[in-house]
């Protein structure tokens, strides 16, 4: 097939970048890919990891005939970026196209618009990511089945649509939104979120600090709600200062809710708490669990198995004779002495759910399964 856009220009050779990267050279719609990066370790490694074709040194060179140009870097850098980028556009294909993955997007929409970049840029937020970063956690797959937010304000129409189509043949869920909607709801369903993880991670390393069971009795259900706060600091300090005018409602709203149900417990009122509970319990289990949408792909489950050496072989074998791939086998902590548990997880929903009849045939316990 040809691909749509010859050059494509990758400013930020990171975690969203290099997956973003290796998800449009898998479907054919990118030819070539030239990097940029303020840190020649990742230009290197994106280089070895197929994520660029090759690397640029200067800002100019990268741009020079690219018809794609990815801004994947964290915000305040793709905001200082954008004025440049207008400045060196003459360098780049007449057509070409811009846009960002920027987790907020008034400013760089803002930004874009100010600097000059109208019909050229188009705003873009894949509802994806990781706790990691870097371009080694990079992942084509990364991007399968989220929810890819464009936030089109003077994009020449056909430019969007372009971009779009590429992104939905790359399994992305297309949403085209208007920035300050995008704005508010990111607030609510991933910034907020993310300060209450890490608040709770620091309430309980205080309490650690003077009792070490705090930490050794932490298990399935702190890491659970916590694995957002091992993301990057700097990262999510630009975010949430970049959107504070809208996380700052959210949270004197959140706040209002937790001293609502402090009442609640106060007053012992079964009926209402039971009500709570259920409530959550029924939105939550309607999210779309087996997508990147709102809750992460993640084709996993977890096996009790005997706590002996050679287990993760046994497993991995037992699956590999029935051609089923696993893309991650992890030991989690045992539960009683003579039992562990191993956590496996899938690329798609067959190899999970072949996996899971193989071993219930074999007798395993599947314990937990998403
Ligand atoms: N991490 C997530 O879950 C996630 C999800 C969606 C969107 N985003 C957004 O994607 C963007 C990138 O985040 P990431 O998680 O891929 O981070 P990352 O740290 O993995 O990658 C960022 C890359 O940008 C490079 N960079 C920094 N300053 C630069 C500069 N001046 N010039 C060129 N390159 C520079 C870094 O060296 C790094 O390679 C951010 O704007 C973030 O908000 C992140
Ligand atoms: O899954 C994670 O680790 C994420 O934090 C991903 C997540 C999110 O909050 O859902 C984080 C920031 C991005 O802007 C988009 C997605």
């Amino acid at each position: 097939m040809d691909s749509h856009f010859s050059r494509m220009c990758l400013i930020g050779c990171g975690l969203i970048g290099g997956s973003l990267s290796l998800a449009l050279q898998k479907t054919g719609a990118v030819a070539r890919v030239i990097g940029y990066d303020a840190n020649p370790e990742a230009l290197r490694a994106a280089r070895e990891r197929g994520v660029i074709n090759e690397a640029a040194d200067r800002l100019e060179d990268a741009l020079r005939h690219a018809d794609l140009i990815v801004l994947a870097a964290p915000s305040p850098v793709v905001l200082d970026l954008l004025p440049l980028v207008q400045k060196n556009i003459h360098l780049a294909a007449r057509d070409v196209l811009v846009t960002d993955v920027c987790s907020t997007k008034s400013s760089v929409v803002d930004r874009a618009k100010q600097c000059g970049l109208h019909a050229q840029f188009l705003g873009g937020h894949p509802m994806a990511g990781s706790e990691k970063s870097g371009v080694y956690a990079a992942d084509a797959l990364l991007l399968e089945n989220a929810v890819y937010v464009l936030t089109p304000e003077s994009t020449q129409e056909v430019q969007a649509r372009v971009f779009s189509d590429i992104l939905k043949r790359a399994g992305c869920r297309v949403r085209f939104m208007d920035a300050v909607d995008h704005d508010r709801v990111v607030a609510a369903i991933s910034h907020v979120p993310h300060l209450i993880a890490s608040t709770l991670v620091s309430q309980v390393k205080d309490l650690a600090d003077r009792h070490a069971a705090y930490a050794e009795l932490a298990a399935g259900g702190f890491r659970d709600i916590t694995r957002i706060a091992s993301a990057d600091p700097a990262l999510w300090r630009d975010i949430t200062l970049e959107n504070r005018a809208e996380i700052l409602p959210m949270l004197d709203d959140f706040i209002a809710r937790v001293n609502a149900l402090k009442a609640l417990l106060s007053s012992s009122d079964k009926a209402h708490l039971h009500h709570f509970f259920d409530d959550a319990r029924t939105f939550r289990d309607a999210l779309p669990a087996r997508s990147t949408g709102a809750i992460r792909a993640v084709f996993a489950m977890t096996v009790s198995v005997p706590d002996e050496p050679g287990m993760i072989g046994r497993i991995a074998m037992l699956l590999g004779n029935h051609h089923i791939s696993i893309r991650n086998i992890g030991i989690l902590e045992s539960r009683e002495e003579d039992l562990g548990q191993l956590l496996l997880q899938f690329d798609t929903i067959h190899f999970h759910d072949d996996a899971l009849s193989v071993l219930q045939r074999e007798g395993y316990q599947i314990i937990d399964r998403v």
